[in-house]
């Protein structure tokens, strides 16, 4: 589906969110009408002035299905966005792969939230690397990252060269202005930002806290569904991109860059959210996770929690994901004669998990709303005693797990934990505990 976007006058830093849905289109917008050149890509001249530049997010010669390119019809260039670039230090906690500064025993981890300080931080201030992982000059792997924003972006910009970005609010709200329009996230919903896609981060209301995945790899993309057929799972028509939205503003800016794993910026006169009208197919977008329509066991068992991908990030290795991004939703568990909560794991990819709102069915205790976890390659996790026991002696009734929203970015590659992880009050040093009231059990005269 294309959608042209609402006409929308001129407007400096102050334009509303308007979307189009749709998952991978081909969209355009347009801002001013008649800004976008029809049936070409590079007129001689571009109406109203603009320049017109591609942003290519795959190589040139990817695939079809994996090509991603977008153009922008913008009042400069992105080269007139930028000066003389030096060291910044502006996001002093934030690593990139590979990043060994700190190594803390084998054994699952779990930390508390983290309090939201008083001191004033942007998103990008405020961004806390807790996990790396492969190397993002390789481009793949990713690193899990908690932000902590108390301030706005005021006349700041950033874009990020190293990865995308698949931002997971957990408290408060968002306003992500982008080169390509406005979008506004809230707990419960996500949004990825694009490797190059130049933006800024406005606080709406409260203080927020959230959980960032730096994709390094393939571009986020939706799961195959197999036998599931041709619905449910995340739909295509629930992402939401936004309309053309620009910013035509004359004002001391600073740009910030991560490039390289290293944060860079220069002082600009204007905003570079300058964008009139675009089209393609490589657009920021966002997603209300509670559009997500689980499938899951209906008789017995529980199945894999690859069942509840939202959004993949594909390596060389066909099923062997660089990412999975995947949510344990609301949902009915109705199966017979079964251990409800997730089994007992080892497992090959690494699983760096998080808690949006209400209560994880494996862990009732200790893992609580802004915490998170880690349970790496090949080591053993699974519910904690008190999950054990209740879901051993539960009546099976079909029961709605309700207001509950956890989410897992696994990966194939291990992660890494970061020295501020590593040194957070917040870490759980009791957490091996949460199993040891698991004793053993085992009666060879009762079978
Ligand atoms: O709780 C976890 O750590 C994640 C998880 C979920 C699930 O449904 C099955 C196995 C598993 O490890
Ligand atoms: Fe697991």
């Amino acid at each position: 589906m294309n959608v042209i976007g609402q006409a929308q006058p001129a407007r400096t830093g102050t334009a509303e969110p308007g979307y189009m849905s749709g998952f991978g289109n081909s969209f355009e917008s347009e801002a001013l009408p008649g800004a976008l050149p029809v049936g070409r890509n590079s007129p001689q001249r571009c109406a109203y002035g603009l320049y017109a530049e591609q942003l290519s997010g795959s190589p040139f010669t990817a695939p079809r299905a994996a090509n991603e390119r977008s153009w922008l019809y913008r009042i400069r260039p992105t080269v007139r966005h930028i000066g003389r670039f030096a060291r910044s230090d502006a996001a002093p906690l934030w690593r990139t792969a590979p990043c060994a500064e700190a190594e803390l025993p084998i054994q699952p981890l779990r930390w508390g939230p983290v309090p939201i300080p008083e001191e004033r931080l942007s998103f990008l201030e405020g961004m806390r690397t807790v996990t790396t992982a492969g190397d993002a000059a390789a481009q793949e792997g990713m690193a899990a990252h908690v932000y902590l924003a108390t301030r706005s972006m005021e006349d700041e910009y950033f874009w990020n060269a190293d990865g995308e970005m698949l931002i997971v609010p957990q408290q408060g709200r968002l306003r992500l202005r982008t080169e390509f329009g406005v979008i506004d996230i809230a707990p419960g919903e996500i949004a990825v930002i694009p490797r190059g896609v130049k933006f800024c981060a406005e606080l709406r209301g409260e203080p927020a806290r959230g959980y960032v995945c730096e994709n390094y790899g393939g571009t986020f993309t939706l799961p195959e569904r197999g036998p599931i057929g041709a619905n449910c799972l995340a739909n295509q028509r629930d992402f939401l991109t936004p309309v053309a939205a620009y910013e035509d503003r004359e004002a001391p800016s600073r740009l910030l860059v991560k490039w390289g794993g290293a944060l860079w910026a220069c002082e600009i006169g204007h905003s570079p959210l300058d964008v009139v009208a675009w089209h393609g197919n490589y657009a920021p977008y966002k997603y209300e996770l509670r559009r997500y329509s689980p499938v899951g066991p209906i008789l017995f068992d529980h199945a894999d929690p690859s069942i509840f991908t939202v959004l993949t990030s594909p390596s060389g290795t066909p099923g062997t994901a660089n990412i999975d991004f995947v949510i344990f939703p609301e949902r009915w568990m109705v199966a017979e004669d079964t251990f409800r909560p997730p089994w007992y794991h080892m497992n090959i990819m690494s699983e760096f998990m998080g808690l949006i709102y209400g209560q994880y069915d494996a862990k009732p205790q200790g893992f609580v709303p802004g915490g998170f976890s880690l349970h790496n390659c090949m080591l053993p996790h699974g519910p904690d005693a008190e999950a054990f026991e209740a879901a051993s002696a539960a009546e099976l009734r079909p029961h709605k797990l309700a207001n509950t929203l956890a989410f897992m970015f696994e990966t194939r590659l291990p992660q890494r934990v970061t020295r501020y992880a590593a040194e957070l009050e917040t870490l759980q040093r009791d957490y091996l505990d949460c199993w040891k009231g698991l004793r053993k059990r085992f009666d060879p005269t009762k079978p």
